[in-house]
């Protein structure tokens, strides 16, 4: 397979040695209401950033103004470290994708791929000839002289992320592309996008409310809320290390035990939670308010046996009566009425012999303090 990477000099002015995107300080008002809150933010070349939120919550809102389809109120936004405010949509060097493919039904799938060539200046016969490789590239080349119409939403779709890529842009936006398409198929053009954005080395900043989707996808994830950016990492640190309780809970599964810190403990309705004592732990203010985020595969799941004591939390275990089990093929889900008040989920991997726990009986629960995260309730 053949692989291209776009080495034709850029026609604007840029700096290799820059960001491929910065974005500083960047808000955007509409009336009174604030849609993006003084965002900033830096993407290395080669990055797949995946901002995710809630709706309303500022994501298209900056995409747009990375596109130059809106102007931001405040603030620059740096492509290789020119700012790029101001300046027209197709003066930017981006490429972009949306749901709804936007594919000319009249011309054909390379036709399709080689436009933007073609608009650049490239002869029909060059452009042609690129449109194949990137193509290729999306494995759509026996389908070059179809029309978009006979081919599937997934299909489509990869041409038009051809498109996209084919004039080697700096930067490529993608907002929800893979909305429109059924669950199977969202999952196939996941790792197919991934691969084909490795390949050629490409930056980009992916729209997605979709967080499976975007812990599958991405090289860092933008966690949006309320017009302002609430955590920005890698996907393994968004889940391991929240930052805060917003993040804990749109990011995979949580559970969240709310209360008061004393010493090394967390304090909640009068038991006593040990919290990690490792360095580098988080700490809080003597009295503060926090919570416990135990992600249901830290929690650990044992049978109660007759010499167990009675009580509602000994030790580090809480007792409690499973309410709910469910079979995932490789886990069990284990939903456990805890004695205290707390209910937890637990995943179980199958073959343990903890995963033959039935409905109804009664359990201990614990994790280890030095695995979970807290963050500031
Ligand atoms: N053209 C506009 N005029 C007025 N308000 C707008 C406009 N575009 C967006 N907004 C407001 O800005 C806020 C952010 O909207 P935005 O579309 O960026 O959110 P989002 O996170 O992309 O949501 P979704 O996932 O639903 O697309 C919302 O309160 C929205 O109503």
């Amino acid at each position: 397979m053949t692989i291209l990477i776009d080495d034709s000099p850029k026609t604007t002015q840029s700096n290799s040695q820059s960001p491929a995107l910065e974005l500083r300080g960047v808000t955007r008002k509409f009336g009174t209401s604030v849609a993006v809150d003084d965002v900033s933010f830096t993407l290395n070349t080669g990055t797949f950033l995946t901002m995710l939120g809630p709706s309303g919550s500022g994501k298209s809102t900056t995409l747009n103004m990375i596109a130059g389809f809106l102007e931001p109120s405040a603030g620059s936004i740096l492509l290789r470290g020119r700012d790029i405010v101001g300046l027209a949509p197709n003066k930017r060097d981006i490429g972009m994708v949306f749901q709804n493919y936007s594919l000319f039904p009249h011309l054909s799938v390379a036709r399709n791929v080689a436009f933007p060539l073609e608009v650049r200046g490239a002869s029909r016969k060059e452009a042609m000839k690129k449109a194949l490789e990137y193509l290729e590239i999306v494995d759509l080349k026996d389908r070059a002289k179809d029309k978009p119409r006979e081919l599937s939403g997934g299909q489509q779709q990869r041409v038009a992320l051809a498109r996209s890529l084919v004039f080697g842009p700096d930067l490529l936006l993608m907002d929800e592309p893979l909305g429109a398409l059924d669950r199977r198929l969202r999952e196939e053009m996941q790792v197919s996008i991934k691969r084909i954005t490795e390949q050629l080395g490409a930056t980009v900043v992916f729209v997605t409310h979709d967080q499976e989707e975007a812990l599958v996808m991405s090289d860092v994830i933008a966690i949006y809320n309320e017009g302002n950016i609430e955590q920005f990492g890698t996907s393994q640190s968004l889940y391991l290390n929240p930052a805060s309780r917003f993040v804990a809970e749109f990011i995979g599964e949580s559970n969240v035990l709310v209360g008061k810190v004393k010493g090394n403990t967390l304090v909640s309705d009068g038991e006593v939670f040990p919290l990690s004592a490792k360095p580098g732990a988080r700490k809080f203010f003597e009295g503060s308010g926090a919570a416990i985020v135990v992600r249901p595969e830290q929690a650990t799941l044992r049978c109660a046996t007759s010499t167990d004591e009675s009580a509602r939390v000994i030790g580090r275990e809480l007792a409690g009566t499973v309410t709910e089990v469910l079979y995932m093929g490789t886990a069990y889900r284990f939903f456990v009425h805890t004695d205290f008040g707390f209910d937890v989920e637990v995943r179980v991997r199958s073959h343990l012999p903890e995963a033959a726990t039935q409905k109804g009986e009664r359990v201990h629960v614990s994790w280890n303090p030095d695995d979970i995260a807290v963050v500031p309730a």
